[in-house]
């Protein structure tokens, strides 16, 4: 024991702190303290009082015989527990009810324990526990020594917590990733509907251009299903496993758009109160998808050149370029072509882009997509919504939905079918009422007519014909027809719609 307690302090702590994996560092301190303690065991406990346990989170012996990791700890004793302060010796045949209640529970049959409670800031975390074979193995010298080396052993305990707890969100994370890339696989990659017909050449491309890693440009107008064809190349692609990170650059304000994109560094302006990671940096090993790229400001779409050129990224603030692996994915709705002759994109970022084009094309130039997408879109909403059998479509419906133009493409399709479900009161699907070009005026009312001002008599009496049409599915004559509605006869609602120039056939059913 002739040691000074200088040097014992700075053998123990040099040594606890010897290296990030616990059992290897402690095994060193064990070493260590074998030279100054009579012992077989050392163990580090953590105290867990919400399940009313102390567990072993290192153990160093002489011998192969591992003690219960776990040990449970009857309510009755932890108030006790939680309020020990300074080490203290425990021996089977205490004096002390409490130590000689506890006994039993930690195996100390044959042995003595020396036993330093471990604190941060006040709270008790756990033991350092020394563990010699005999009785009355320890003396008074032994736990002042031990005391002294008290806070460097509750740091190494606190920073084992620590790192714990971080595998643990790691974990977390990384089964959430996992989780998300094969909700996004399921909702995208396996769902492409027209894959063998309207889009049999997109995904002839998509095939060819998946395996490598250049840059892929998506054209086509609003809501064609350029997300879902840039899914398609990331997870059919060796990134698969990586993130698939989208960026709508038409959607974030010019000015945070570079801090969003390549991250900034701590204080680099006012805001910047930690360090963030863009979403190049987000994206490596997998693939960004930079839609609406058309709407990248000027400023951006130079540092967007740089990335494409050097694989490598700036965050706002920082001073070290910071190398990224990526595909990126680029799509626009806009004819990129005519901004640069206008000025409005960089030829030199266009040229960049353009490496492997791939044209969306409008629904209008696939219609015979339309009655397979309707289905799919059926069925997928009617899951969303919650409807157990997803309703028919009627007969016909699908013709006159193949017969519509589709301004807005897919997206336009689903929010349709979506509007369907939710006004669905049984029956089959008829969609007449609901197509933009059928219907007899706006959903909202309309109160403004031609020349600006006020509706005149004739277009608010043409509106209110036309409403009261649809809701007959064109009917004019007899029971429920548009007359009786009227209060009309029905010649005479006939010589009205010649006059108003309405033209109303009877939809079939
Ligand atoms: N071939 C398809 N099969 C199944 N669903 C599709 C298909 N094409 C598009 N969709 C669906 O239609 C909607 C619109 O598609 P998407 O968002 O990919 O269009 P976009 O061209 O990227 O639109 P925007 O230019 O407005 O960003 C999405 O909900 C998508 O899932």
């Amino acid at each position: 024991m002739a040691v000074s307690r200088d040097e014992f302090f700075r053998e123990v702590t040099l040594r606890i702190c010897s290296s990030l994996q616990i059992n290897t560092a402690f095994g060193r301190v064990f070493e260590y303290l074998r030279e100054h303690f009579p012992m077989d065991h050392m163990f580090l406990d953590i105290t867990d009082k919400s399940l009313g346990v102390i567990r072993h989170i290192a153990v160093a012996t002489i011998g192969t015989k591992t003690p219960e990791e776990i040990i449970t700890i009857p309510e009755g004793l932890w108030e006790w527990v939680r309020k020990l302060q300074v080490p203290f010796i425990l021996t089977p045949s205490d004096q002390d009810d409490r130590i000689r209640a506890f006994a039993p529970l930690i195996k100390l049959e044959g042995h003595s324990d020396l036993s330093m409670p471990l604190r941060i800031e006040e709270e008790l975390i756990g033991f350092l526990v020394l563990r010699a074979r005999g009785e009355g193995k320890f003396t008074p010298e032994h736990v002042e020594l031990l005391a002294t080396v008290a806070e460097p052993f509750a740091i190494a305990l606190a920073n084992v917590l620590a790192h714990e707890e971080v595998i643990k969100y790691r974990d977390i994370l990384i089964d959430d990733n996992r989780f998300l890339n094969r909700e996004i696989l399921s909702s995208a990659g396996d769902d492409i509907v027209g894959g063998n017909s309207g889009l049999r050449n997109v995904m002839e491309m998509v095939r060819q251009v998946a395996p490598l890693s250049n840059t892929v440009l998506l054209m086509g107008e609003t809501g064609t299903g350029k997300e879902v064809i840039a899914n398609a190349i990331h997870f059919a692609s060796p990134r698969k496993d990586g993130p698939f990170i989208k960026v709508n650059c038409g959607a974030i304000p010019e000015s945070l758009i570079d801090s969003e994109l390549f991250g900034h560094e701590k204080g680099a302006f006012t805001g910047a109160v930690a360090a963030k990671r863009g979403r190049f940096e987000r994206a490596s090993g997998g693939t960004i998808f930079l839609d609406e790229i058309g709407e990248l400001p000027p400023q951006a779409q130079v540092r967007l050149l740089r990335v494409l050129q050097n694989r490598e990224i700036e965050r706002v603030g920082g001073s070290k370029p910071i190398s990224v692996d990526i595909r990126v994915i680029a799509a626009t709705h806009r004819n990129l072509e005519r901004m640069v002759s206008e000025n409005r994109f960089r030829e030199d970022l266009w040229f960049r882009l353009n490496v492997f084009p791939i044209i969306v094309p409008p629904l209008r130039q696939r219609k015979d997509d339309v009655p397979a997408l309707t289905r799919h879109f059926v069925e997928l909403k009617s899951r969303e919504l919650g409807i157990a059998t997803p309703p028919a479509i009627a007969p016909g419906a699908l013709e006159r939905l193949m017969n519509y133009g589709w301004p807005g493409n897919v997206r336009e399709l689903e929010n349709l079918v979506e509007r369907e479900l939710i006004r669905h009161r049984g029956g089959q699907l008829r969609f007449d009422s609901l197509l933009p070009s059928e219907r007899g005026g706006e959903t909202q009312p309309v109160t403004e007519g031609k020349s600006g001002g006020p509706l005149n008599l004739d277009e608010a009496m043409s509106l209110h014909i036309g409403k009261v049409l649809k809701m007959t599915k064109g009917k004019i004559h007899g029971p429920g027809g548009a007359a009786e509605l009227l209060g009309i006869n029905p010649n005479t609602l006939r010589g009205r719609m010649n006059k108003l120039g309405i033209i109303y056939g009877r939809v079939r059913r």
